[in-house]
């Protein structure tokens, strides 16, 4: 695991902002490598037992050690220990790990300008119109999102929305090293409750919005919004925060911040300000803060995106007007409200990531603002396995509200039964919607179903999968784009 770029450091350097409870063993080796997980620890590793949600990192304590671990993290000793290994017992495995992992990488955060973005929807969009907007501006750019990670235009595969400290720390010491000025990351509620940003110094955060997601996880809307808070709970006075006033909890991510209070709006007094003139299928067109702009942009979710976007590159020093011009250039992220026009029959298809209830629905109404009435929109839409399942009637039920036939299909069943995905999903379908309905599991046959219906002209909105390049079906990811399977359904019905 260690490259020429790896560091090296005697592991009691690493301690600096630990707290140590107890201590056994008396070397104090050189370390090479951090590592949560006890089948990647060997030689000159240091071993964290962190407690997950599915098993717990202690009961692997000794295989970490037989690898030849040279250190090991926990929050209680193992009864056997052995004589050349240090154990390290702290109150927090997870705090311990991320904040060894910020020393052991030199502290990147602190090199370069990092802002986070936290919140249910738009983080992926915000960090990817700032990682564009900061490259034209002329920078070297790091970029952490769901999609993909990048040190410029250089793609680094993303596993999660926010990796784990170790890797975390360890992309942001490479876009150090390659002269990265800005990074723009994705702070989900998953990574502030996991400490995977723990120990980061942020010049900013950006709060977009919060609604229903991830209650699976955190058990209760109330922890969510917490979870979200926490991270701007944690930044520091040098930073700004800056949150969307017009978010019944935008406010509430102010409450206890050390950091610069900062908002923007499209209703009402903020720092940042911006009035809505239009939203057309060519784009959005504002006022922000006084100047008129146009943007490739659709959809007001987009607006308030752009709006965040703006706010920040202000905040970190930039020209307004520059900003922008820029801004007006940018397309969205991939997968995200992206189009793809049949070439014969003029059917709009549309792949987008929406797998919340809000998202599904700022998706239908904003297609629904920039329809023409005899334009029918047909969604095929399912939710994911083995996450949140209070989503799938609402989400069933709103895409009934929103389309003129709906096909419900399966998006990445994971470890679970498909058709039981489809029933609840069907649960939330409204009597007199019965009839627009069709559930059709697989997901090839149902985009392939919703184009068929498809009049010239009609507008087939896929959604839930957006960018992915895969369908998860017991564990097995096999390789799925709903924009290609689009694109290739246009051609095989003659579209
Ligand atoms: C629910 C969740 O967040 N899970 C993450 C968590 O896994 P876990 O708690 O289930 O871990 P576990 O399997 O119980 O194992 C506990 C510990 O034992 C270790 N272990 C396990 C087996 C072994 O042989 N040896 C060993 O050392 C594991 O490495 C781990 O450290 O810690 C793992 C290591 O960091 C993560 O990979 C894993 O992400 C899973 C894959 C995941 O799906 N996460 C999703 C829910 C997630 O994090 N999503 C968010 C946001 C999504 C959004 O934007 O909407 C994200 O940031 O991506
Ligand atoms: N500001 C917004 N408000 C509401 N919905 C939005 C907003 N921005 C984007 N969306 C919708 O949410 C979907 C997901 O957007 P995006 O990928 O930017 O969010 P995210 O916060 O990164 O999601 P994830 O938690 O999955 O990483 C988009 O496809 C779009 O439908
Ligand atoms: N980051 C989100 C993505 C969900 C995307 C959707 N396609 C699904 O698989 O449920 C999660 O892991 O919950
Ligand atoms: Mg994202």
């Amino acid at each position: 695991m260690t490259n020429a770029a790896s560091p090296t450091h005697p592991l009691s350097a690493l301690l600096a902002d630990v707290a140590v409870r107890r201590q056994h063993g008396a070397t104090n080796p050189i370390i090479q490598a951090l590592t949560l997980d006890s089948r990647q620890a060997g030689p000159g590793t240091v071993f964290f037992a962190l407690r997950g949600a599915q098993t717990d990192g202690h009961q692997f304590i000794g295989k970490a050690v037989a690898l030849g671990a040279a250190a090991v993290v926990c929050e209680e000793m193992p009864a056997e220990q052995q004589a050349d290994t240090l154990y390290i017992e702290v109150a927090d495995s997870a705090t311990a790990m991320a904040r060894m992992a910020a020393t052991f990488y030199g502290h990147p955060s602190r090199q370069l300008k990092l802002v986070g973005i936290t919140g249910t929807n738009g983080k992926t969009t915000c960090a990817t119109l700032l990682h564009k907007l900061f490259r034209e501006l002329g920078y070297h750019v790091g970029l952490l999102s769901t999609v993909q990670n990048q040190i410029d235009e250089e793609v680094i595969p993303a596993t999660h929305t926010t990796p784990d400290a170790i890797r975390l720390n360890e992309l942001l010491a490479r876009m150090v090293r390659a002269g990265c000025t800005h990074t723009f990351m994705e702070v989900s509620s998953h990574a502030v409750v996991q400490h995977r940003v723990t120990g980061l110094r942020f010049a900013g955060g950006i709060f977009t919005n919060l609604s229903h997601d991830h209650l699976d996880y955190h058990g209760t809307f109330d922890n969510y919004l917490r979870a979200k808070k926490g991270f701007f709970d944690a930044l520091d006075k040098n930073a700004f925060a800056l949150t969307n006033a017009d978010d019944k909890r935008g406010p509430v991510m102010l409450q206890n911040t050390a950091a610069a209070r900062e908002t923007y709006s499209l209703r009402g007094p903020a720092t940042f300000r911006a009035r809505l003139i239009e939203n057309a299928v060519h784009g959005l067109h504002l006022d922000v803060d006084g100047r008129d702009a146009q943007f490739r942009l659709i959809g007001v979710f987009n607006a308030y995106n752009l709006l965040a976007v703006y706010g920040a590159a202000v905040l970190l020093g930039e020209d307004a007007t520059e900003v922008l011009t820029v801004l007006s250039g940018l397309t969205s992220a991939p997968g995200r409200f992206e189009p793809l026009l049949a070439p014969k029959s003029r059917i709009t298809g549309i792949v987008d990531y929406a797998h919340t209830p809000d998202a599904l629905e700022n998706v239908l109404s904003t297609i629904a603002d920039i329809r023409q009435p005899s334009q029918q929109v047909i969604t095929v839409v399912g939710c994911g396995g083995n996450r949140d399942a209070a989503k799938r009637p609402v989400m069933a039920n709103l895409a009934c509200q929103g389309s003129a036939r709906v096909v419900l299909t399966s998006d990445n069943p994971r470890f679970e039964d498909p058709n039981e995905i489809l029933r609840q999903m069907q649960a939330g379908v409204q009597a007199p919607d019965l009839g627009k309905v069709l559930t059709i599991p697989d997901r090839r046959e149902a985009i392939k179903t919703a184009v068929a219906l498809a009049q010239p002209g009609d507008i087939v909105l896929v959604a839930g999968k957006g960018h992915e390049t895969y369908q998860e079906i017991q564990g097995v990811r096999a390789e799925f784009d709903d924009r290609k399977v689009l694109a290739e359904m246009f051609d095989l019905l003659g579209k």
